[in-house]
């Protein structure tokens, strides 16, 4: 947790990316498994009937096991520059977005913002105040720049490794309602 405001957001992009790559493929099973733990101990994650969660990329923690629970999933899907919540059913057909991401397909049933509880999103670091940072496209800031979106309770989940003290931010970020590590869940008050 060394504080590292004083680089900006593309070498903090960097220097964490490496640091996650570095990270064993036995720790990230292990801590992917106790993340996803604590997701579900959550109150906002028992209470919610929809999530949109995803599908992870390189050396993210691995949530999959998360969609067997008995809850209606979405995954984002990347079009035009935006994301947008596609139902997902086990073992649904999927293909790479234009973000290089595995995402249902173009026609299959979209989920609205309305319908939607709880967002549970990736992290290549995290702050204290729950803000984060991703792989610089800007897509999760673009989707909760609406409002529709930003009043959905939002967990941003990383390994305990990505958590910085503080993280620098833009007025376009908003933070995040709970973090979610390996090591434990919190709520950001
Ligand atoms: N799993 C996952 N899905 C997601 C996101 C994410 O961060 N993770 N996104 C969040 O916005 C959106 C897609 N945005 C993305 C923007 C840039 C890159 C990107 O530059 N990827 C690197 C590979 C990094 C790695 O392998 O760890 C690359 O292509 O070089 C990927 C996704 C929606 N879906
Ligand atoms: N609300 C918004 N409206 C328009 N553009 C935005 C908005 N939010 C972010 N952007 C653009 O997205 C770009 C990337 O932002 P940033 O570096 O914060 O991405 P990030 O949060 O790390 O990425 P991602 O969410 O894709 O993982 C910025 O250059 C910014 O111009």
């Amino acid at each position: 947790m060394t504080p590292r405001l004083h680089l900006d957001k593309a070498s903090l992009r960097r220097q964490l990316l490496a640091e996650r790559r570095s990270l064993s493929v036995v720790e990230r099973q292990q801590y992917s498994q106790a993340i996803a733990v604590h997701l579900q101990a959550s109150s906002l994650f028992q209470r919610a009937t929809t999530v949109l969660s995803y599908w992870p990329l390189g050396a993210e923690p691995d949530l999959r096991s998360l969609l067997l629970q008995p809850k209606q999933w979405a995954l984002p899907r990347c079009q035009n520059q935006r994301l947008y919540a596609h139902c997902y059913q086990f073992e649904q057909p999927l293909a790479k977005d234009c973000a290089g991401v595995l995402a249902p397909l173009a026609d299959s049933l979209t989920v609205s913002p309305a319908e939607i509880d709880l967002l549970i999103v990736p992290a290549v670091a995290v702050d204290k105040e729950g803000y984060r940072l991703g792989y610089g496209g800007g897509y999760y800031d673009r989707l909760r720049a609406d409002p529709a979106w930003r009043s959905i309770p939002a967990i941003v989940v990383a390994y305990a490794a990505q958590i910085m003290s503080e993280l620098p931010h833009d007025p376009w970020d908003i933070p995040f309602s709970a973090v979610c590590t390996e090591n434990g869940y919190w709520l950001i008050d």
